[in-house]
């Protein structure tokens, strides 16, 4: 594969001099950067750069003391994770937060809950309106899964799953709510070398297909510029690069970073 060079002229999301700290610890200070609609963005650098707690600012798990986040036009300084759904974000984890004794269908069902419209007690009845849109989330979820080519664990509790196939079904899951921006928290971590061929060309065909626009944090830099339209790099909650992966392969303060040098 080789790096992408596509183009993209509408900015989806932006984040502006968002910092954030725990007590003494500064996560984040004064980040700046955009992600356009369309593309894939990755997040990289060292362990402890601020990675997750900058998707965790994006989707509204955590709240920056300072700066603020521009979702589709909206400028805010905070959102809950629930609004930060119902408006089109979902993500993964980088540890796995599926239900262990479920199926993968039931796990991916579970995915649809913010499209469902009928209550409670119709859904409990299994009847009427709810049955009509029960039928409906079944048949996007088929979907899915055949997108995902997960037809033969549909009925296999997750937690009998080996770990790729796991990550698989988590990604699953995230598509199930038909997110605009999907975040991706270390989708490849733990897996093989075949599991992750699979797992890129998943996040490829995510991309191609549905036009959901995807930000991913990923260790693994061949996959990363590979699959990358441009890459934001953190280290110690500062941002040191933002480019192309051609650039970033070149930027000597990513090459210290990773290196170990400038510390
Ligand atoms: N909830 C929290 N409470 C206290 N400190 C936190 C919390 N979340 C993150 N931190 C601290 O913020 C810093 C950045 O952590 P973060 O997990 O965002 O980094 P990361 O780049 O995702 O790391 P890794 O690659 O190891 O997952 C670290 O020093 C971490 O200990």
């Amino acid at each position: 594969m080789t790096a992408r060079t596509r183009s993209f002229n509408e900015v989806l999301l932006s984040v502006e001099n968002i910092s954030l700290s725990f007590g003494g610890v500064k996560a984040l200070s004064d980040i700046s950067f955009d992600i356009a609609k369309g593309e894939i963005r990755a997040i990289i650098g060292p362990n402890g750069a601020g990675k997750s707690s900058m998707l965790n600012c994006i989707n509204g798990f955590y709240h920056p003391q300072e700066g603020a986040i521009t979702y589709k036009g909206v400028r805010r300084s905070q959102m809950r994770p629930h609004e930060a759904a119902e408006q089109g974000i979902a993500r993964t984890f980088q540890n796995i937060a599926l239900f262990r004794g479920m199926s993968t269908l039931d796990n991916i069902m579970t995915g649809r809950n913010l499209r469902m419209k009928t209550g409670l007690f119709w859904q409990a009845l299994h009847v009427g309106p709810a049955a009509r849109e029960e039928i409906e989330h079944r048949q996007a979820v088929e979907k899915i899964i055949d997108f995902l080519e997960i037809q033969h664990i549909r009925k296999v509790p997750v937690g009998q799953l080996p770990y790729g196939l796991q990550k698989r079904v988590e990604l699953g899951r995230a598509l199930a709510a038909q997110p605009e921006l999907l975040l991706l928290d270390e989708p490849m971590a733990g897996m093989n070398i075949e599991e992750k061929q699979d797992m890129c060309r998943f996040v490829l065909d995510v991309n191609d297909e549905f036009g959901t626009t995807i930000c991913l944090i990923e260790h693994d830099m061949g996959v990363v510029m590979d699959i990358s339209d441009r890459v934001v790099v953190l280290d110690y909650g500062k941002k040191i690069g933002d480019g192309v992966p051609d650039e970033i392969k070149n930027n000597q303060a990513v090459i210290d970073a990773y290196l170990g040098v400038s510390h």
